[in-house]
């Protein structure tokens, strides 16, 4: 029976006014109810960015800083919204609120990801503890890299290394007053080549100064390797390929794309073959190392050649790009505030007197912690968190959102949400001075993520780039050198900047 069939009823019967009135208004309760229960079960989509038919909004998106134009597009389409890239639907999301629900909240209906087919190639299909999906191979591999890599007890037995980076890091500075006192110094060429020394000594075990590869015919030194290794692959992972969004025009060649990754990826196979083919003749020669290779060979030996390269290579290329950008953003935001910079050495002398900096020393110095997690807010070293793919039906900020779909997490927009950071635009570690704060907590702003898959990598990119950063500043004064302030426009997956940094550093007298 529906509703009019029991409003007749109703009035067929002998009734008086008062019963009609109750009648009526059973009846308008029930259909409200109905409307309602209709509409929790449905509830309405996100707006919709205008685009075009066929391609959507693919246009709007010809710069390479997708998380840029997402945020324009949020002041006027809101937190969360939809957008069309010809065949996909992408919910873009770019607030604190809406992120941390799906990241956490919702994150069984979103665990798994559909790369783009430059990222499907750089990964194997998904060879790698951040960009598998939610499954077995991911909780195993990540029992490893967290045992032998990142986790707090491996990061103690790699202490040494950073230590040791640290060290060379500063004796070139000095080296570079001493020979060129007018000249500005490259920031990034010490940072980068110390910073990748230490990479591969954590997943080696020792320095590689140079290789023989013998599929390239040549002898690679430590600066071609991190080419091959970083620097190349991180500028194919932003690799476009048309194909991506008009799955069912696959089979149309495109030869340039298609060679360029293809090339990328053979040379990053031949090289760690000859690495871990270099590690193993040194194994069986009886000597072993305090490494990640060394622990997957002896503890992982049901991974195949193509997992081990990849879970290998993966440490290497995590550890040698966020850290440069972020210590880079954060070396050019001191040097440009002087006061801030005169702020932190004060700090600094107050806990560490004549004594060098150390990681010991870092739980007690709010300042500096503010200047790391400042400097990752603004700059937010991963704009964006790779695509989510939605395997089921889900609901985020009141939103339905359908399965098949795809979610961006502006991390970008999340730490620039206006309802959590005044002026966000500016930079200033003064905000983060909070006496309820915890120094030490990784995650207060939304720069690594959140949920299961927050960045496992968080406490080593802070040791480093907060020992660094305090040891810098303690050594040394930092000036841009002139026309530097503009310079920073970024590039990449990650905001790593377009050019290089350049300061003139003088040191301080003890
Ligand atoms: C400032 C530096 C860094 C930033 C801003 C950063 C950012 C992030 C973000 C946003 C995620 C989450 C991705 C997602 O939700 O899918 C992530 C995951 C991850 N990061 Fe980092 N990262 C940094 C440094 C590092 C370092 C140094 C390493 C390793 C050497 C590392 C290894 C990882 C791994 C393995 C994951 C995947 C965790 C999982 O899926 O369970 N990260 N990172």
């Amino acid at each position: 029976m529906d509703v009019t069939q029991f409003l007749q009823r109703l009035h067929s019967t002998p009734h008086t006014a008062v019963t009609t009135a109750v009648a009526v208004a059973i009846g308008a309760l029930f259909l409200i109810l109905v409307k309602n229960l209709v509409h929790k079960r449905k509830p309405k989509s996100p707006p919709a960015v205008p685009g075009w038919p066929l391609i959507g909004n693919l246009l709007q998106l010809k710069e390479k800083k997708p998380y840029k134009t997402f945020s324009r597009f949020a002041e006027r389409y809101g937190p969360i919204y939809l957008i069309r890239l010809g065949a996909s639907t992408l919910f873009v999301l770019n607030s604190v609120d809406v992120a941390k629900e799906a990241m956490v909240t919702r994150f069984d209906s979103i665990s798994t990801r559909k790369l783009s087919h430059a990222l499907k190639l750089l990964t194997c299909n998904k060879t790698m503890v951040a960009i598998s999906d939610y499954d077995d191979f991911h909780k195993t591999v990540k029992r490893h890299i967290l045992s032998n890599v990142l986790g707090t007890n491996a990061q103690k037995r790699h202490r040494v290394h950073r230590d040791i980076m640290i060290e060379n890091m500063v004796r070139r500075l000095h080296e570079h007053v001493k020979s060129h006192p007018l000249e500005a110094v490259d920031f990034r060429k010490i940072f980068q080549s110390e910073l990748f020394r230490l990479s591969m000594k954590q997943a080696l075990g020792r320095e590689v100064e140079s290789i023989y590869v013998e599929e390239l015919g040549a002898t690679l030194s430590s600066e071609e390797l991190c080419q091959v290794l970083v620097l190349d692959m991180m500028e194919g992972a932003i690799e476009v390929d048309w194909r991506d969004f008009f799955p069912y025009l696959r089979w149309i060649p495109n030869r340039s794309v298609e060679m360029k990754l293809q090339r990328l990826c053979f040379r990053r196979e031949v090289v760690m073959k000859a690495l871990i083919n270099e590690q193993k003749k040194r194994i069986a020669s009886g000597e072993e190392l305090n490494c990640y290779l060394d622990h997957l060979l002896s503890e992982a030996s049901f991974l195949t050649d193509e997992q081990l390269r990849m879970l290998l290579w993966e440490v290497i290329i995590e550890s040698s790009d966020t850290t440069l950008v972020t210590s880079e953003w954060a070396m050019y935001e001191l040097s440009k505030d002087l006061n801030r910079q005169g702020y932190l050495r004060e700090e600094i002398q107050g806990v560490c007197g004549p004594n060098k900096i150390t990681e010991e020393n870092l739980s007690q110095l709010p300042y500096l912690s503010a200047v790391f997690h400042e400097t990752v807010r603004k700059h937010s070293p991963a704009p964006m968190v790779p695509l989510r793919y939605v395997h089921e039906d889900t609901e985020i900020g009141g939103y339905h959102i359908p399965a098949g779909s795809e979610i961006a997490v502006n991390i970008y927009g999340c730490n620039r949400d206006k309802k959590y950071w005044e002026k966000p635009e500016q930079w200033n570690p003064d905000r983060l001075v909070d006496d309820k704060l915890e120094p030490v907590d990784l995650y207060r702003t939304m720069a690594f993520g959140a949920g299961k898959r927050a960045c496992v990598g968080a406490y080593q990119a802070m040791l480093i780039s907060c020992t660094s950063i305090g040891r810098f500043i303690q050594e040394f004064s930092w000036n841009l050198r002139g026309g530097e302030e503009e310079n920073v426009d970024t590039v990449g997956l990650t905001t790593h900047r377009l050019h290089p940094l350049h300061v003139l550093v003088k040191p301080i007298d003890p």
